[in-house]
This record gives C-alpha cells, structure tokens and sequence, in this order.
C-alpha cells in the first residue's frame, strides 16, 4: 500500500496554506505533527475529498486519487475534530446512518457496529442518544463511525481532544491495534498523542513539511542540546537568554529547576538530558512568547 503526496499545494487567495507537500506514507502510523494553523486540516480535506489543490496530486498505489473517486473514499476512515454529530440519534442509529451513506449492506452493518462499539468501549451506550454522551463517549463515538468499514487508510483529526488521561491512553492503545496493515495518519498539535505510537513523524509548519522521520531519529538529532540545571529564580532570565525553556519546577524557596533547548552548554552549572520529543517540538516550532 502506498500513499504519494506529490508537491501538493494549497491555495486560499492569497494565503498559502500549503506549499509544496511531498511525502510517500506506506503501512504504519503517520503523526503529522505541527502547531495551529500549520495546514494539518488543509492537507487532510485534501485527502478526504472536501477540499481541492491549487497544484499537485495525491496518489495511491500509482493512480490518482480524484481519478479513482468513489472507490478511494471507499477505502477511506475519517474522525473529523468537530463533533458535529446528531444529538437525537442513539449511537446505534448514527452509526447505521453512517454505515448507509457508505452503501454497506445492513447485516455486514450491523455486524460491524457490534464490533466497532466494542472497540471503542461503548457498547454499553448503545441505545443511549448521543446528546446525553459524555464528551469523551462522542469523541469514541466519531472513532467507531471511522473505522466502521475497515478502511485502508485512517484519518484521525485530534483524536484524543477532550478525552481524560485514561481514554487517552485507551484510544492512543486501541489505534495502535487496528493500525495494522492501514495508513493511519493522526494529525495533532498534543505530542503524546503519537509520541509512542506513530512510526514516523511529519513536521508540518506554515504549509511546508519541515522533516519526516522516527521519533526516535528525531531525539537522536538533538542529542548533546538538552540540559538540565538548578537555579535561583532570579537567574531565569540567563536561562532563557542561554536557549528555549521547555519546562520549569520549583525546587524550593527561591530555586528552580529549569529544562532547556540550547546548542552550546549553557555558562552556568547544568546537566545533559536524554532529549524527548517535546524538546523536538520546540526545536522545530519554538516556544510560545514568554518563555
Ligand atoms: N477557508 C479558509 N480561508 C482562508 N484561510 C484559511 C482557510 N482555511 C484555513 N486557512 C488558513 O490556512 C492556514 C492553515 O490552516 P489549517 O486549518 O489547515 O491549519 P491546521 O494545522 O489544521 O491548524 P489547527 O491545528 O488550528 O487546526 C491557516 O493560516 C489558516 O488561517
């Protein structure tokens, strides 16, 4: 199975929401990682069909995917961000409805709900309608209804938004499992969310992929520019002038232990670290103002 992303661009008038995008995805978990606005939900419309390219072309197994129409969207699970579901409807009727606007035959339908509530862990709210869900029963909800019709490729859209740590760790577990044999992409700006499950990373910025590589190629490159010190709160101000922060604790009255992204050793007392990859984020991405 291949999937080539072949110099896609974007275009909404003037604003280049996408430049350039190429990148061949084959089995596995794809995190398309990158900070708001980057084009993440641009590139996935693309690929779902909402949306068409300025310039460039998507292809799977060689043929274009706009040529290969239905049968494309066929192959095709997508969890949107939003929850614009039907409050009226019971889960069970929802996923009936989406099951039909993907023409699949009611009994291999209903056999498929079965197995699809049971996977998310909702098979208990069945015949519950989904205004009395609970945010994170929806987001589940949205989970079942994408990987209903056992697609080929799998577009996950902030999967985890709204969940608690527990349903996190079981849907980031649960799309782990059913990632076999499909493209799954999960697009997100939450680094944990693909930290432990995605083979590869693309780094998405301002339209233009900046890497596709391991998590674990990633930390390696920044081996050596993770460092850890104890500080007075008042040397803050040399650690930030020294790199990125990337995280602060309070040690006790009046110290800091401060984590930070720096290419040379900073001129104080510190430590190296292991680099993770919230520190690959940051490298890419920057911090926010104020740090
Ligand atoms: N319909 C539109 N008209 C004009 N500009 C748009 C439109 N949709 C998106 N953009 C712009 O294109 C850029 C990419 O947006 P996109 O929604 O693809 O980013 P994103 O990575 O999905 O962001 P987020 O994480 O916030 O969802 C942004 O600068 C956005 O403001």
């Amino acid at each position: 199975m291949e999937l080539t992303f072949d110099a896609l661009s974007k275009n909404y008038g003037k604003k280049q929401a996408l430049i350039g995008f190429s990148a061949e995805l084959t089995g596995g978990i794809y995190g398309l990682l990158g900070p708001n606005g980057a084009g993440k939900s641009t590139l996935m419309n693309i690929l779902t069909g909402n949306l068409r390219q300025t310039a460039g072309e998507i292809r799977f197994n060689g043929a274009e995917i706009r040529s290969l129409g239905a049968a494309f969207r066929g192959r095709v699970g997508y969890m949107p961000q939003q929850q614009t579901l039907y409050p009226g409807f019971t889960a069970e009727r929802f996923l009936l409805y989406m099951a039909s606007l993907r023409r699949m035959p009611r009994a291999r339908a209903l056999e498929r709900i079965d197995w699809a509530l049971g996977a998310v862990g909702l098979s208990d709210v069945r015949g519950k309608t989904i205004r009395s869900l609970s945010g994170g029963m929806k987001q589940r909800l949205l989970l079942a209804q994408a990987i209903l019709d056992e697609p080929d490729i799998l577009i996950l859209d902030e999967p985890t938004a709204g969940l608690d740590p527990r349903q996190r760790i079981a849907v980031r577990n649960l799309i782990a499992e059913i990632a076999l044999q499909k493209i799954v992409i999960v697009s997100t700006h939450v680094v944990p969310d693909v930290e432990y499950v995605a083979s590869e990373l693309l780094l998405l910025s301002e339209g233009r992929l900046l890497r596709k590589a391991s998590p674990a190629e990633l930390t390696h490159e920044l081996a050596g520019q993770v460092w850890e010190a104890e500080l007075a709160e008042s040397e803050l101000p040399a650690a930030q002038a020294a790199g990125t922060v990337c995280g602060i604790a309070r040690v006790d009255a009046g110290h800091i232990r401060v984590r930070l992204l720096a290419e040379k050793q900073p001129p104080f007392a510190c430590r190296p670290l292991a680099p993770e990859l919230e520190d690959v984020y940051l490298h890419y991405f920057g911090a926010e103002d104020g740090l």
